[in-house]
C-alpha cells in the first residue's frame, strides 16, 4: 500500500461501539471509572476495532532495525556492529524484549531496514546499508523517506492479514536517539540541547559532542517543520521511517499499534503530523527516561500507562503493556455486573 492511500484510508474512530464499552464498563460491579486508563483502553480499542467486543488474541512486535551514519561522529556510548548482533539476537529470545514477547505471547518481526550489514535471519527490506551522515549530508532521499514509510505499512497489512489485531512497535538501532532528538527538534521547535539525553549511556562529554552535532546538522540541512518527510529525510533514519510506516497503515487499517519510548513516540509525532487521524490508533505504552519523551507525549496529547524509568527501546515498554491490556480485558469480559451481583447500580458520572 502507497503512503497516499494510507492516509486517504484513516477514518475517525467508531463512536456507537465506543458508547457500547463505555455502557458496558458501567454495568460491571465496581465503582464507576475505577480501573482508570485501563477502561479508556478497552473503549479506544473497540473504536478502533469498530465493535465492544474487542480480543487481543493475537500480538505482534514490529522492531525496525537500522545504522545510522551519523555514529561516525561519535555521538554514541557503543559501536555500530551491535545493531546487528541484537537484531540477530531477537530470534533467540537472547534479548530483553524477546523474552517479554515469549512471556506474554507475543510474535517477534524484527525488519532489517537499513542495517549496515546483512545478517542471516533477519527479515531483510532494507532501504539502504545504514544513513548517511546528517553532520555532512541528508541522511537519506525523500524517496528513501518514502519507501521506508512504506515498509512499516507494508508490515502492518502483512500481520493484519495473518491475523493479528494489535501491533507494538520497536527498533534497534544504535544512533537512533540522535536522530530522533534532531527529529523532535525541529517538530517541537525545541533547542537540541532540551531534547537531547544520554540515549544507550553516553559521557557527559559525549553528550555535548552529540547536542553539537545535531545543533549544526540542523542550521545546515534546515529541514522544513511544516513538511514530515523533509524532516525524515534529513535528520531521520529508515528505523524512525519505518515506525512512521507503522503508525499510518495500522490506523488505515483499523489496528491498534502501540507506541513505545523516545524513538517510537517521535515516529509516532511524525506519522501525527503526515495524518492526524492516525492519532487515535495509537496506545502510548510508557513514558521513557529520555528528557523528550514528556515533551512527545504533550505534543501527542497522551498520557502513558505506565512509568517506569525505562529507556532500552526493542519495544520493550509497549510490549509491557500487554499483559496490563489482558487484565483490563478479563475484568471486561467476565466481570459480573450490578445486576448479576445484586448490588444498587451507582449513579452515572456525568
Ligand atoms: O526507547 C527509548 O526511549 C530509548 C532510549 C534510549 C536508548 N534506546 C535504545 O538504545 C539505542 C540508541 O541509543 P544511542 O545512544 O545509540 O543513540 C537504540 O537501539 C534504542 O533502542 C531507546
Ligand atoms: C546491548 C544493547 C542492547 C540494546 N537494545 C536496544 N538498544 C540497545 C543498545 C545496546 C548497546
Amino acid at each position: 500500500m502507497k503512503l497516499e492511500e494510507a492516509v486517504r484510508l484513516i477514518q475517525p474512530l467508531n463512536e456507537e461501539a465506543k458508547a457500547e464499552a463505555w455502557k458496558h464498563w458501567d454495568q460491571i460491579a465496581k465503582p464507576l471509572r475505577s480501573l482508570g486508563k485501563l477502561e479508556q483502553a478497552v473503549v479506544q480499542l473497540a473504536g478502533i476495532m469498530g465493535t465492544p467486543k474487542v480480543c487481543l488474541d493475537k500480538k505482534a512486535l514490529i522492531i525496525m532495525c537500522a545504522d545510522n551514519g551519523v555514529v561516525e561522529e561519535g555521538v554514541t556510548q557503543s559501536g555500530q556492529e551491535v545493531t546487528a548482533v541484537v537484531a540477530e539476537n531477537f530470534l533467540d529470545t537472547k534479548s530483553c524484549v524477546s523474552i517479554m514477547c515469549r512471556q506474554t505471547g507475543t510474535g517477534i518481526f524484527p525488519v532489517d531496514i537499513g542495517m549496515a550489514v546483512d545478517t542471516p535471519r533477519v527479515e531483510k527490506r532494507k532501504i539502504a546499508y545504514g544513513t548517511k551522515n546528517m553532520a555532512k549530508e541528508p541522511a537519506m532521499t525523500r524517496q528513501q523517506a518514502v519507501d521506508a514509510i512504506e515498509v512499516g505499512i507494508a508490515k502492518v497489512c502483512e500481520l493484519k492479514q495473518a491475523g493479528y489485531q494489535i501491533a507494538a512497535t520497536g527498533e534497534m538501532g544504535i544512533g537512533n536517539t540522535t536522530t530522533s532528538s534532531a527529529v523532535t527538534s525541529v517538530l517541537l521547535g525545541q533547542e537540541p540541547e532540551t531534547v537531547t539525553g544520554r540515549g544507550a549511556g553516553l559521557s557527559s562529554h559525549g553528550l555535548d559532542r552529540k547536542v553539537a552535532v545535531i545543533r549544526e546538522a540542523i542550521s545546515r540541512l534546515k529541514p522544513n517543520p511544516q513538511d514530515p518527510i523533509d524532516i525524515l529525510a534529513k535528520v531521520g533514519g529508515f528505523d524512525i521511517a519505518g515506525l512512521t510506516g507503522v503508525f499510518l497503515g495500522g490506523a488505515a487499517l483499523k489496528m491498534p499499534v502501540v507506541m513505545d519510548g523516545f524513538i517510537s513516540a517521535a515516529a509516532a509525532l511524525l506519522a501525527v503530523r503526515i495524518a492526524p487521524g492516525c492519532r487515535d490508533y495509537i496506545l502510548a505504552s510508557h513514558k521513557s527516561k529520555e528528557p523528550a519523551a514528556g515533551m512527545l507525549l504533550e505534543a501527542l496529547k497522551k498520557e502513558a500507562f505506565l512509568t517506569c524509568d525505562m529507556c532500552l527501546g526493542e519495544g520493550s515498554g509497549a510490549v509491557a503493556l500487554f499483559p496490563v491490556l489482558d487484565l483490563a480485558l478479563l475484568v471486561y469480559q467476565q466481570m459480573s455486573t450490578f445486576d448479576e451481583a445484586n448490588i444498587e447500580t451507582y449513579v452515572p458520572l456525568n
